[in-house]
């Protein structure tokens, strides 16, 4: 099949249920679905994708409706669907259409904040039999950024025989203190604003906490560099008795898109996991846990990047077995793995398409 796929045979997408998943806490959440795409011949070797934060099972897409990742992985593109398959889930915890706070517990009511703690490692065991469920017995490779870096590494630690190699795009074995500290300013707007009401809210635009939150953290995905290039102190032209800046236009405005396309429960479930990720918690060290990595890795960061800074991911890289480094020069800093393909696409491609 392989070049001559055509987009309707390429792309497919469907729900998974995997029955009850016990939870690392001891937790038991029942009747799990994790919503999934599949794009690329069938009969070819299986990529599995990991999404950030916001981001969802599309990553393809289509051609009328592309995914957030579509250009790097695609047909003769940096994840050659004429030489791999992909898979993405959404997220256990997520609001694409997998078990999360905003789908309906056994009673048919909405989980809400009842819905548990989760962690990064459950997100990956829910995958993992979400896999062998849809008849995925081994994984070429795995591949993410930022949240989907750090399910990528709890892959090469808790599925070491199932999964070939591994990219760990801007993430860090643990999250910082400052990365936790910038979760903190996003979870006490969303839990502090009246209009949350303990997770019972009508309607995620209500939430004005849920704006503060994404603006926080739409800083930290960026660099002062891009804001300065993109923005330089323009003003906008506002009835205001005070000057208003493009980049608060702009931030502005990415406050209120969030809340038209995500849920303030699942993204404070999703911070929470984020805020706990450490590979070493049950390994020791985080030297011990690298240790035991047997994928082929590799790790990039990306300049500027304040939350998963290059120079750890580069310290992390040195203790794993067989692992590359490389640190790719942007001014998009911490976002950087979801643009600019073409500065680093090709280090992708190469680890996925050489060797064993
Ligand atoms: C359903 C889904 O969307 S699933 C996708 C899941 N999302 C993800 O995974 C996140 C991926 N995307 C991103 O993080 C970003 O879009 C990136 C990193 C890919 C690109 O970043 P950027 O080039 O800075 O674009 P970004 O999306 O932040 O901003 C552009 C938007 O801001 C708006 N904008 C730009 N300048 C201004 C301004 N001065 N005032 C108001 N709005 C502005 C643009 O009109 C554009 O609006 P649109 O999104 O409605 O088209
Ligand atoms: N920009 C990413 C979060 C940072 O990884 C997202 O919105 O999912």
């Amino acid at each position: 099949m392989g070049e001559t796929l055509t987009e309707k045979v390429m792309h497919r997408e469907g729900t998974v249920n995997i029955g009850s998943l016990t939870l690392e806490s001891g937790k038991v959440i029942d009747d799990v679905s994790l919503r999934y795409e599949r794009s690329g011949d069938p009969s070819l070797p299986v990529i599995l994708i990991c999404h950030a934060l916001t981001g969802t099972h599309q990553s393809v897409g289509t051609e009328q409706d592309p995914g957030w990742w579509r250009g790097f992985a695609g047909e003769h593109a940096y994840i050659d669907l004429t030489k791999f398959q992909v898979i993405t889930f959404n997220v256990l915890g997520g609001c694409s259409g997998s078990t999360g706070p905003d789908s309906l517990n056994q009673n048919g009511e909405k989980y809400r904040t009842a819905f548990p703690f989760i962690t990064v490692k459950d997100m990956v065991n829910a995958q993992y039999h979400a896999c062998l469920k849809l008849g995925i017995t081994s994984l070429h490779g795995v591949i993410g950024g930022s949240l989907g870096g750090m399910q990528t590494l709890e892959w090469c630690i808790s599925y070491p025989d199932f999964m070939g190699k591994a990219v760990l795009l801007a993430a860090t074995p643990s999250l910082s203190d400052y990365g936790i500290a910038f979760n903190r300013i996003g979870i006490h707007a969303i839990e502090n604003d009246p209009a949350w009401n303990n997770g019972l809210y009508e309607n995620a635009s209500d939430v004005k906490g849920f704006e503060v939150a994404r603006m926080v953290g739409l800083v930290t995905y960026r660099s002062p560099y891009l804001f300065t290039g993109r923005f330089n102190r323009e003003e906008k032209e506002v009835e205001e008795k005070q000057p208003f800046y493009q980049v608060e236009s702009y931030l502005k405005y990415q406050g209120e898109k969030i809340t038209k396309r995500f849920d303030p429960n699942s993204y404070l479930t999703l911070l929470y996991a984020m805020n706990h990720h450490d590979i070493s918690r049950y390994h020791g060290s985080i030297q011990e846990a690298a240790g035991k990595i047997k994928s082929k890795l590799l790790g990039i960061g990306f300049k500027g990047d304040l939350l998963y800074p290059p120079n750890v991911i580069e310290q992390f890289i040195s203790y794993v077995p067989e692992a590359d480094f490389h640190e790719v020069d942007t001014d998009f800093g911490h976002d950087g793995f979801l643009v600019e393909f073409e500065k680093w696409g090709e280090l992708v491609k190469y680890h996925f398409e050489t060797g064993q």
